[in-house]
């Protein structure tokens, strides 16, 4: 494997958006390196979301650039992403709902291949070993995520946390070499919330640049190397875990002014 001197991950420098008169984004600056998770957490509104999407191509920013291993990538082009190695997963959930998981997964691995031959896997014998490829490579990823029991199960079917799982490994599929992930707790029972944390740590582990929007603390907490806090649009500021936890002006933040606890920052 390539070291993380080569492999930078995410850069984001500057980056403004603004609807109208609101201003939702003003110069955010960011790293998400490869081989680590960066947390971005701030109270509702602070524009987490906006900025997923100008990372991922679904909202064209007004300034500034996103930039994945040195390679610039073309503001407000999704379909991109992929050639880019950026993969992403919804906070509301996005699955190919009347397709299998094994088929939902080949997908993933389907779009890596789009750029370099996508019109050989419609025909010739070299589109059916693509396709065994594809195939065997979604297979195994799901018996590593341990859903190759739901392989051929329709997606809907699914509880919401596999479903959950299933996107994630979807975008696994992809190769990625950085990975967007936005509210990946969200609507989970606190059941999932240990083996959630263990699969994105093992993202990590194995070289990906983590980039994780997260409302629960606990668990940004618990397997963030590096926490930026967006207030209002901006970087309030950044640091280890422990660090962001104890600054006032987070606590602030999120409690209102003259707050001096940190517990609802610790739950
Ligand atoms: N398409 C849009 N048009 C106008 N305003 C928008 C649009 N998208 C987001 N906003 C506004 O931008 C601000 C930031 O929204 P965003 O969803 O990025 O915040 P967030 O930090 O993700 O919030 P939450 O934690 O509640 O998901 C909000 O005031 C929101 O109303």
């Amino acid at each position: 494997m390539t070291s993380t001197i080569e492999r930078p991950g995410l850069q984001i420098t500057g980056v403004c958006k603004a609807y109208g008169g609101l201003q939702v984004l003003s110069d955010v600056t960011l790293r998400a390196p490869a081989g680590a998770i960066t947390a971005v957490i701030g109270p509702n509104g602070a524009g987490k979301s906006t900025l997923a999407n100008v990372i991922s191509g679904f909202v064209t920013q007004d300034r500034g650039e996103v930039v994945v291993n040195g390679v610039r990538l073309p503001p407000g082009k999704a379909v991109t992403r992929a050639e880019h190695r950026l993969g992403r997963t919804f906070q509301n959930l996005e699955i190919f709902t009347g397709m299998t998981v094994l088929q939902n997964v080949a997908m993933g691995a389907y779009s890596r291949q789009r750029g370099s031959h996508l019109g050989d896997l419609v025909r010739g014998p070299r589109a059916r070993r693509d396709e065994i490829e594809v195939k065997e490579a979604a297979l195994a990823l799901l018996r590593r995520f341990r859903l190759e029991h739901r392989a051929d199960s329709l997606v809907e079917s699914l509880p919401f946390g596999e479903a959950k799982l299933v996107e994630m490994v979807r975008v696994l599929a992809m190769e990625p070499e950085v990975v967007v992930l936005d509210e990946p707790a969200a609507g989970l029972p606190p059941a999932s919330a240990l083996p959630l944390a263990e699969t994105i740590a093992g993202l990590a582990e194995d070289g990906i640049g983590v980039l994780l929007i997260e409302h629960n603390m606990k668990l940004v907490m618990s397997i963030s190397q590096h926490v930026v806090v967006l207030d209002q649009g901006q970087v309030l500021t950044e640091g280890s875990p422990a660090e962001v936890q104890q600054d006032p002006r987070v606590i602030e933040a999120y409690l209102g002014p003259g707050a001096t606890t940190s517990e609802e920052l610790t739950l």
